[in-house]
């Protein structure tokens, strides 16, 4: 399996993107099914930007009052401007108003406290990040004055002002640099906690209803590839960015609100032009980008693929190696990895046509405010400082208003992982699950005795049909054997009566799924300790070591205890034997106790004294069994045949019609 290039999927940054990302990004911090959703959520998240700003300026007001008492002269003295400035907007209706906006935040928080207080960690994470990242910012701010003072005195070889300013830079790192460290923390906690929650939530429905098998992951047409990915890895980096663009729009705005206003004052036209350029420039790059996404969706894919290949060949080592088909599989290897070269060749040529763009679009706009100042300079209508100040906030506005365009690659690729995560969630929260729409489907029906009553039961993709109209009824203590070709359908049947295949008609009569243990063709060893191995599907914590080992004993394994340790972990399909795999299969029956065990050629790689063994230990227990299998031996350990005489055809037997046929066949 190796898929080509993905063809159906859209890429666009459109309505589609946004309402993934937001079906992704919201029910972390409000629920989706809440009247307001998404508005909802929108409007909490400016009432807690507006709590942030209120805070914020509580705190440098308090802060400098505060200072103010405890040192008066040395603040007076250094800082005596900002001291007044302070005082006068603690007089102004300033102070009113950041008192409403908290008393504001507050009602609206508590409006909304059914949706918000379950989630009360991440709406205060998302908050103090917030007002870490104005912290952060503020520090800049202040940092750049102490330089330009610095660099004033220099100039002046102005001593005492120089002397004070180096004091204040190192006051200012002193503070700086925890708040800096706490808002990186912060940030990351935040992405943390957000990662371990909406992993949690897409395994649950990975593991729900049995999505993990419908998947059907690893075929060429399937709709989701590489489901482990995208818990994996489009998770982690999805809660990442999320929180670094969150935090760069926050920047951006911020940015945009204080230089504008600067730009707007010197010269319309360039605030005009600028506005204009930006927007060409975006629309330019987000058309431009729009490509990107495919690529960096494919290439996520092809990654993910071209690891998958690498871990089949880990868990298939032994059959490689017996086959030595070490050639065909370094060329599956090599053709997954040619197409991850292939597509990430594409991936850097668009990068370099937009880094084309990009270059000429940041060069080009350096002469602009020149361009356009400069005639006013010359006709003496204004300084040369403006000049300066112009091309400081042009380039700081520019810089906010191509957010867009100086990141489209990486704003591409995170689309890529939104898509790629937003087609998986779609698919597992379907209300149908993942079955394919058929008309009819195989009903269940629960009851203690199992039957099958008129089933008529097809492959998934309704190639085949593998039994019609099929009848079976049993007696409490009746075991049954099915038989019937290699390919004739005789696991599916068993597939059918777990609920695993429903495409088909007619009803299943079964006891609970929990009340049934399946052992299927090839016994599953999990990863984990011999204890966990014998007690799966089950995890009991008060079964104890001896019990473990009387079972074993059972099995014919005591030799186990003796190898290993209860508490290893080893690769355990690899360390057993096919045989010793099945018997271990077996204590498990023996442990689990279900009402009914369905056991599909469960006995196949064992010696028919084992085989024996075993059975008659089944017999001693309540356990009722169903089985499949080739081996004549079987037959003694069963009353009824069900035979699967191929194309759909079948028939019930008694055991001792079926010997007379077995007897006939063999004369
Ligand atoms: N996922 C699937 N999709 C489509 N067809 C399938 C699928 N799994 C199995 N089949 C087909 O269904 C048919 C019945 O398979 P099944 O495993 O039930 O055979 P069986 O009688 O148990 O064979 P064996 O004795 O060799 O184990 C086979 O032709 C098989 O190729």
């Amino acid at each position: 399996m190796t898929r080509g290039v993905s063809s159906t999927a859209q890429f666009n940054f459109d309505r589609r993107l946004w309402r993934r990302f937001i079906k992704i990004a919201q029910p972390y911090f409000y629920p989706q099914e809440h009247r307001l959703n998404f508005w909802g959520f929108a409007a909490l998240i400016l009432v807690l930007l507006i709590a942030v700003v209120c805070i914020a300026f509580f705190v440098a007001v308090g802060g400098t009052l505060l200072g103010e008492s405890l040192a008066p002269v040395f603040v007076n003295k250094y800082a005596g401007g900002l001291v007044k400035q302070v005082k006068g907007l603690v007089a102004s209706p300033a102070i009113f108003w950041a008192g409403g906006g908290l008393i504001f935040s507050a009602l609206a928080f508590g409006l909304m406290r059914r949706a918000v207080l379950p989630r009360w960690k991440q709406w205060s994470l998302l908050g103090l990040l917030l007002f870490l990242s104005f912290a952060v910012n503020g520090a800049n701010v202040s940092l750049s004055y102490i330089f330009r003072f610095i660099d004033t005195a220099l100039g002046e070889k102005n001593q005492s002002t120089f002397w004070l300013n180096l004091t204040l830079y190192g006051g200012l790192i002193i503070t700086a640099i925890p708040i800096l460290v706490g808002y990186r923390f912060t940030r990351l906690k935040l992405g943390l906690y957000w990662r371990e929650w909406l992993t949690q939530s897409f395994l649950s429905d990975y593991f729900n209803d049995r999505s993990y098998y419908e998947l059907d992951s690893n075929s060429s047409h399937t709709e989701i590839d590489n489901p482990d990915q995208r818990i994996a890895e489009d998770i982690r980096s999805f809660t990442s960015v999320t929180l670094s663009f969150l935090l760069d729009v926050l920047d951006t705005v911020l940015t945009l609100i204080s230089f504008t206003a600067i730009l707007y004052t010197i010269s319309k036209p360039l605030t005009y032009g600028l506005l204009l350029y930006a927007t060409v420039g975006t629309l330019i790059a987000v058309l431009a980008g729009r490509r990107l996404i495919k690529i960096n969706y494919d290439q996520l894919r092809l990654e993910a693929d071209f690891r998958y290949g690498m871990v089949h060949v880990r868990d298939n080592a032994e059959s490689i190696a017996f086959y030595r088909g070490e050639t065909q599989e370094l060329r599956q290897v090599s053709r997954r990895f040619g197409l991850v070269i292939g597509n990430f060749n594409l991936l850097i040529i668009w990068q370099a046509l937009i880094d084309l763009f990009q270059y000429g679009y940041n060069y080009f706009t350096r002469v602009v405010p020149y361009v356009i100042v400069a005639p006013l300079y010359f006709s003496g209508q204004t300084d040369l400082g403006t000049i300066t100040q112009a091309y400081i906030a042009f380039s700081q506005v520019l810089g906010a208003l191509s957010l867009v365009t100086n990141q489209i690659q990486q704003i591409s690729s995170f689309a890529a992982g939104v898509n790629r995560l937003g087609a998986f969630e779609e698919v597992l929260s379907r209300p149908d699950g993942l079955e394919p729409p058929v008309d009819s489907h195989i009903q269940t029906q629960t009851a203690q005795q199992l039957s099958i009553q008129r089933m008529t039961l097809l492959t998934p993709n309704s190639e085949q049909e593998l039994v019609r109209d099929l009848t079976v009824n049993l007696a409490p203590d009746e075991r049954l054997l099915i038989v019937g070709a290699s390919g004739a359908g005789k696991s599916s049947i068993l597939r059918a009566v777990a609920g695993l295949w429903t495409n088909g008609s007619g009803i299943v009569v079964r006891p609970e799924i929990s009340e049934m243990l399946f052992l299927p063709q090839r016994p599953y060893m999990l990863l984990g300790t011999l204890r966990e191995q014998l007690l799966y599907p089950r995890n009991e914590e008060t079964i104890t070591n001896e019990q473990l080992q009387q079972v074993l004993q059972r099995v014919n394994l005591p030799y186990l205890m003796d190898r290993f340790n209860w508490d290893e972990i080893l690769d355990w399909s690899t360390v057993l034997s096919l045989g010793e795999q099945q018997r271990l299969a077996f204590a498990r029956v023996f442990l689990y106790q279900p009402h009914y065990a369905i056991l599909d050629e469960a006995t196949s790689a064992l010696d028919v004294t084992n085989e024996r063994h075993l059975y008659h230990q089944l017999q001693s227990t309540a356990v009722v069994y169903l089985s499949v299998g080739h081996r004549p031996t079987l037959v003694d350990y069963h009353q009824k045949v069900l035979e699967l005489t191929g194309g759909g055809a079948w028939q019930v037997l008694t055991i001792e019609e079926y010997r007379l046929k077995l007897a006939q066949m063999v004369g």
